[in-house]
């Protein structure tokens, strides 16, 4: 199986009903399934449903709690001669009406757990202790039967499988953990419904574990869970707008991650922020992928209104022998806080290569998977493990060209851009036939560095201090149509632009020094106009270093078809330049926009705007026409 390929897709148990009610789902008292069918019509955005085979609750409705029969009508609503309130009459119509209805507005678990709470406090408020009661009656019969089970037992009364039952308790117990630790997330949200939130909090211990597998058994027995987490998808963009591009970055791979439909394309996947746990995945495949900390598979779920398709995506290529993997704990932590976890949750610690390595038992990786551990690091963006993973590789096997190009990768993510091109330049010496590595040779040959040649000074424009500057002359103009001719012709030779070159925000364009005539004059430019001005304006001495390009391309954005914008990123560079190839009357929107400073940059045709790469930025949307602009990421060094 390749990298970011699927390995298969499945529609996962929970979120079926996320937002919804579990009317027409199931019978409020039993859980079992209903006839009831289920519409989900998208334009009305509702939910309408067929209720001609239940009933629905006789006290009026208020709470849309429906039931299966007229039997599981009476054990929820009645009030039975020993004065235990049926644990419906609890719910509706009285102080917990507002917390059931907040219940429904959240998973399905947390609404099962709303009803065993319900149940539970049904049981306490009238000052009858029903279930332990019921707990002690079996003991008198001498079955050992710990009351927790017994409650389960007497929630479903005859209707579960009990022997099956406490087998699976005993297998799920990690599981049951996972579910809890998420309802009581959702449960520390109770406090904003005042008192009876309050007091329902109250009521949580231990014990609810198994009163929670107890309820979700019956739908979801032998069901994995797993916590999701909000954030954009790999799957997305290694298959749809850009394909063909095939380099994707995981931030937290192996860890299942989800996509709201809601959620707008605006901001690219470089440097998540946040971890926003969404929901509570119940699925039957996930239990089938073994842990580990070097995962190959990540689970990707999309958040619909009325169903959740996981997809299982390759995190790198897969043998046909080799296990699928992932992730049963969050990989950003430490290896004493991941063994803790994986302990407590599988009762074993991991033997993978990452561990043997985090635990210094060096002799038990092997160079290849020094490599493999440091390809990983990488991709979660922890380039200072890579970049020992890589260096003790190289002291196994000195010569090998594609470490020595990761290495300089992984020098190049923290900022070491000279270190890292001279890296690919000696590289180069020794593997001249590398195909990766003899590209970056003539490509840095041909932006050879040279001295500037002038000092002249272009008039500028700050748009912020020591952040932006824009160019107000046009020092370049007279170039701008030449070079958007020559581009096109190139484009038209190779049968368009390339759209593959860009990891993180990937953009329709052309590489300079693959423009015949442009680069030339590039090289001109860059030493007469270009480097000065940018020195200038970042103060940066001749004395100390050089100001070199690591990449320079012209961008095309079309408002009819292909590239229309870009969503807001970071370079990779120290700084970067927009130069506009097109007057601003030839297109309609777009512009740089710097979100921090609120403010969209449209330079006229021949000026520039130089910025720091690491400032937010992205390419405001073209409404109408094209708009050509050459960008450049540079260091200094
Ligand atoms: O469209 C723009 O002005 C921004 C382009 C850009 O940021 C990039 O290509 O990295
Ligand atoms: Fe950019």
């Amino acid at each position: 199986m390749r990298k970011n390929e699927l390995s298969q897709t499945e529609t996962s148990v929970s979120y079926r009903i996320l937002h919804e009610s579990a009317a027409g789902e199931c019978c409020a008292n039993c859980l079992g399934r209903l006839k009831a069918t289920r519409e989900f019509n998208t334009e009305a955005q509702g939910v309408r449903h067929d209720m001609t085979n239940v009933l629905l609750c006789p006290r009026g409705h208020s709470c849309r709690e429906v039931f299966c029969s007229t039997d599981c009508v009476r054990r929820a609503l009645e009030v039975s001669d020993r004065s235990v309130y049926g644990w419906h009459s609890f719910v509706c119509e009285n102080d917990l009406t507002e917390f059931y209805q907040y219940a429904r507005q959240s998973n399905e678990s947390f609404l099962i757990a709303a009803k065993v709470l319900a149940r539970l406090a049904a049981a306490n408020m009238a000052g009858y202790p029903a279930l332990q009661l019921k707990s002690s009656f079996l003991e008198q019969f001498q079955l050992s039967h710990s009351w927790p089970e017994v409650a389960a037992r007497s929630l479903f009364e005859s209707r579960v499988n009990y022997p099956e039952f406490v087998e699976r308790i005993k297998e799920s117990e990690d599981q049951i953990r996972d579910v809890w630790e998420l309802l009581s997330t959702h449960f520390s949200n109770l406090s904003e419904l005042g008192r009876c939130g309050r007091e329902l909090v109250q009521l949580l211990n231990l014990h609810m574990y198994t009163d929670i597998l107890a309820c979700t058994q019956r739908f979801v027995c032998a069901f994995s869970t797993a916590k999701v987490l909000r954030k954009r998808k790999r799957s997305v963009d290694a298959k749809t707008k850009y394909a063909g591009h095939q380099q994707t970055q995981s931030y937290f791979p192996g860890t299942i991650i989800s996509c709201s439909p809601y959620e707008t394309g605006l901001y690219s996947q470089h440097k998540p922020t946040k971890m926003e746990y969404s929901g509570l995945l119940l699925s039957s495949t996930l239990g089938k992928f073994e842990h580990s900390c070097i995962p190959n598979v990540q689970i990707e779920v999309s958040l619909s209104l009325c169903a959740a398709p996981c997809e299982y995506v390759a995190l790198r290529d897969i043998g046909i022998q080799e296990r699928k993997t992932m992730a049963h704990v969050p990989l950003v932590s430490s290896i004493s806080h991941r063994e803790q976890l994986i302990l407590k949750r599988n009762g074993k610690i991991c033997r993978c290569w990452r561990c043997s390595w985090e635990r210094e038992e060096f002799q038990q990786v092997s160079c290849e998977q020094m490599k493999l551990l440091a390809y990983q690091a990488q991709e979660e963006g922890r380039n200072s493990d890579a970049e020992v993973l890589l260096y003790c590789a190289l002291t196994l096997r000195p010569q090998d060209p594609d470490t020595l190009h990761s290495y300089g990768v992984t020098l190049l993510n923290q900022g070491k851009w000279g270190q890292a091109h001279d890296i690919w330049r000696r590289a180069f010496q020794l593997n001249r036939t590398h195909h990766w590595l003899s590209k970056q040779a003539v490509k840095d040959q041909l932006y050879a560095a040279r001295s500037d040649e002038s000092l002249f000074f272009a008039s500028f424009r700050t748009i912020a201090v020591d952040e932006i500057y824009l160019t107000t002359s046009g020092p370049l103009a007279a170039v701008c149509p030449s070079w958007v001719e020559a581009a096109e012709s190139v484009a038209r030779s190779r049968g368009g632009w390339d759209t593959a070159r860009h990891k993180a925000v990937p953009t329709t364009d052309l590489p300079i020094h693959e423009i015949p005539g442009v680069m030339e004059q590039w090289n001109r430019l860059f030493s007469v106009v270009i480097s000065p001005f940018i020195r200038d304006r970042f103060r940066l001495p001749t004395s100390f270093g050089t100001l070199y390009v690591h990449d320079a391309f012209v961008v095309k954005y079309n408002a009819n078809e292909g590239q229309r914008e870009l969503p807001v990123h970071t370079d990779q560079g120290q700084f970067s330049l927009t130069l506009a190839l097109h007057d601003t009357q030839d297109y309609s929107g777009g512009g740089t926009i710097f979100p921090e400073h609120e403010c969209i940059v449209r330079p006229r045709c021949g000026d520039f705007v130089a910025f720091r790469s690491s400032l937010t930025h992205g390419g405001v949307p073209i409404t109408a026409g094209v708009r050509y602009i050459v960008v450049a990421f540079l260091y200094y060094a």
